[in-house]
């Protein structure tokens, strides 16, 4: 599965990096990889630039539990929830689980508006090029194609991947 990650207030770089590291430690779940960090124009209302990034992640938990940890961990990086699309600390949100199509009150996947968003698909065609949205069957670099790229400008390189535990 994988998520996307951002950040427009305070040090937004590290609050990123302590994010992955706070969900790396989570039991069942194992970061496999994340794309660089990359400064994105803001979508919605006027506000600062954001910092936005992409992981892979191997879990064994399911859909709803990972909501549930991303929450938790927003709530641990201090995410305030005040209007929709406004600024934040930590945002982050489930892009997809394998290739299942669900819809809950709680939960959409693939994330309904991934597809649209260039500052998710940039870093996400990093780490998994060869994704595919299920409902369209569109690949990212298809996606890509429709939308104006201009906005999202790579900040850091991807660290290495992860050296696994002895
Ligand atoms: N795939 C998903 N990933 C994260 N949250 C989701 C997803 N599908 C539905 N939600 C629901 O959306 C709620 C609001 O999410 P959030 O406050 O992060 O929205 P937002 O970041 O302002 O806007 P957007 O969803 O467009 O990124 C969450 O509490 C969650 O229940
Ligand atoms: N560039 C950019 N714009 C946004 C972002 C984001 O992560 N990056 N998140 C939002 C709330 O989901 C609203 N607007």
């Amino acid at each position: 599965m994988a998520i996307a990650l951002g950040s427009n207030l305070g040090d937004s770089a590290g609050i990123l990096s302590a994010a992955l590291v706070a969900l790396a430690k989570v039991s069942g779940l194992e970061v496999q990889a994340q794309s660089s960090f990359y400064r994105t124009a803001p979508v919605g209302p006027p506000q600062p630039d954001y910092l936005n990034a992409c992981a892979l992640l191997a879990v064994t938990l399911s859909p709803e539990t990972m909501l549930e940890t991303l929450l938790q961990v927003e709530q641990q990086f201090g995410r305030v929830r005040r209007e929709r699309w406004g600024p934040r600390l930590l945002d982050l949100d489930l892009l997809f689980y394998g290739d299942r199509i669900l819809t809950t009150p709680t939960l959409e996947l693939p994330h309904p508006r991934m597809i649209d968003r260039a500052f998710v698909l940039v870093p996400l065609a990093e780490i998994v090029p060869q994704w595919r949205d299920p409902r369209s069957q569109r690949s990212i670099a298809e996606l890509l194609h429709h939308l104006d790229c201009s906005g999202v400008q790579r900040r850091s390189e991807a660290p290495p991947d992860p050296i696994p535990d002895p």
